[in-house]
């Protein structure tokens, strides 16, 4: 190969690993200025408010240690455009080893599991992943534009078939007006589960897959643009004003930030087919795109960085909701101690947990615990980790994962084991609240995705079990200082979630009549 090729090759790795870094650990400029939005509308004190703060604050610290924003760096798909003549499978290539230098850089998450054995790959290459898509155009240089679209919000999207009967809002038919009230559902039925507030892609029309391609087209639209298409303009605007008025707030605590932004694109249908597709995005919306030298390699242009560009380093200082009460936990945790608290409380912990998600949970069920589990706490979590020159275990993201895949085993884990507190975010539902109820048993929701601001809770590793789960599913043995969660279910039988699910449907009910 010649000198040139070589170094075009190099280039380009370069600054796709560049795209892969900053999409993964700095937030761009237009979804900042979303996020900014939303602070300003919750007023300060409450708990909305505060969770925005840790939020920001998590914003700042993915800058700065140059880490991921969120723990799940989610499913890499690029979306590559190329001048007639450049190799595509040399770009695929390049691709893909900047991944996996991504990935053993602590910038990625090894995030690819083996569908049937559950093998985590480890470098994040996989049968069909990343996801590459490429087409040609006229211009002389090359764009690739990447999402990483995390797996809670990714949970979250739904795809509606028209027409059809819609919690809340009755019979949506096949026109713009039931196009509307799938839209709102779509917001409602997320809830606090994708990390609100959030922002949603919408594809109208097509075949259940081309319809979700166009949904997630959408997220690729800077935040802050208007529909060239007058209806469409129209409905987008009317889709954030109301959801706003649905009450699910920050990560589903109430409050008056829940949606972000909507996009919505149309195509084509088939006559016997019409589906609206909704791709829902957690408010860790990462996604960057970049223009590249097609003769170079080297990046000419990133996109999403016009107009301001918010630090959030200069905020106020966070006010303590005064409503709180606050109690500090360490485990082991007494019955007594967990039927003190009560929902709203805010808890501090110190000392031990174990993280445990989904293949821990399984394995709980017909197995022993590798450790003694009783009166401990189940952080929800499935961690970024990196060994330092010591050869120790050092996290680098750690927030919360969506704790109601855990629904069907949560309840009965906690009573074998004597399990007093799970941490998680998005709830639980009516198995775990009857299992806290009678065994004694706590749900602490922390905030999703701060992910470097849980991480620089952790003070130490001091231990893994079940590592053949893969890195995010092992079993850590974590040492926390003032790592902070809110009770949104106690054992008094009271549920955040549930009553703001049922106040929200509410709200919901009264965007019934027809609009357009
Ligand atoms: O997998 C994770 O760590 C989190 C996931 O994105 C979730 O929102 O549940
Ligand atoms: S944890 Fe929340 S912020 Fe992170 S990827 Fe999942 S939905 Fe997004």
């Amino acid at each position: 190969m010649s000198q040139v090729a070589t170094s075009y090759l190099q280039t380009l790795e370069k600054s796709l690993y560049d795209l892969v870094s900053e999409t993964s650990t700095n937030l761009p400029a237009d979804v900042r200025r979303a996020i900014k939005k939303a602070k300003e509308a919750e007023n300060a004190g409450t708990r909305a408010a505060m969770s925005l703060d840790t939020i920001t604050n998590n914003i700042v610290m993915a800058e700065d240690n140059v880490s991921p924003i969120c723990q799940d760096t989610g499913l890499p798909t690029f979306k590559v455009k190329t001048p007639i003549g450049v190799n595509q499978l040399e770009i695929k290539a390049a691709i893909k080893n900047a991944i996996v230098q991504a990935t053993s850089d602590a910038k990625l998450r090894p995030n690819a599991v083996d569908s049937l054995t559950g093998k985590n790959s480890g470098d994040n290459l996989g049968e069909g992943l990343p996801v590459v898509k490429f087409e040609q155009w006229e211009k002389d240089y090359i764009e690739v534009k990447l999402i990483l679209k995390g797996g809670g919000c990714e949970n979250k999207n739904i795809q509606y078939s028209l027409p059809c009967e819609l919690e809340g809002l009755g019979r949506a038919g096949r026109d713009l007006d039931g196009i509307r009230k799938c839209i709102l559902h779509s917001v409602w039925q997320a809830q606090g589960q994708g990390c609100s507030a959030g922002f949603i892609g919408v594809g109208i029309g097509g075949d259940r897959s081309s319809g979700y391609d166009l949904a997630k087209e959408q997220l690729f639209r800077p935040v802050d643009d208007v529909n060239p298409n007058a209806d469409l303009a129209k409905l987008e605007e009317y889709i954030v004003e109301k959801a706003n008025t649905f009450g699910v707030g920050t990560m589903g605590f109430g409050g008056e930030a829940t949606l972000l932004g909507c996009k919505i694109g149309v195509m084509h249908r088939i006559p016997a087919s019409f589906y609206v597709s909704v791709a829902y995005n957690c408010w860790a919306y990462r996604r960057m795109a970049i223009d590249i030298d097609a003769t170079t390699g080297e990046i000419k242009k990133w996109h999403y960085q016009e107009g301001e560009k918010v630090t959030f380093r200069d905020e106020p200082k966070t006010e303590t909701n005064s409503e709180s009460k606050v109690v500090e936990l360490t485990a082991p945790i007494t019955e007594e101690q967990i039927r003190e608290l009560k929902v709203g409380d805010v808890v501090k912990i110190n000392g031990r947990m174990y993280t445990g998600r989904d293949a821990i949970h399984h394995h709980l069920m017909s197995h022993d615990a590798p450790v003694d589990l009783n009166g401990q706490i189940i952080y929800h979590c499935g961690p970024v980790m990196a060994k330092d020159e010591n050869g120790n275990w050092t996290v680098k993201a750690a927030g919360p994962t969506t704790s109601i895949r855990e629904e069907p085993y949560q309840g009965d884990i906690m009573k074998k084991f004597g399990i007093r507190a799970v941490i998680g975010k998005g709830g639980m539902g009516p198995k775990t609240l009857a299992a806290l109820q009678e065994h004694g048993g706590v749900y602490l929701n922390a905030i999703g995705g701060a992910a470097q601001y849980y991480a620089d809770c952790i003070k130490s590793v001091d231990g893994v079990d079940l590592q053949e789960f893969g890195i995010p599913e092992a079993m850590w043995h974590l040492n926390v200082e003032g790592f902070t969660a809110v009770v949104t279910m106690d054992s008094h039988g009271n549920s955040l979630h549930a009553d703001v699910e049922k106040s929200s449907l509410e709200k919901l009910s009264q965007y019934a009549e027809r609009v357009f």
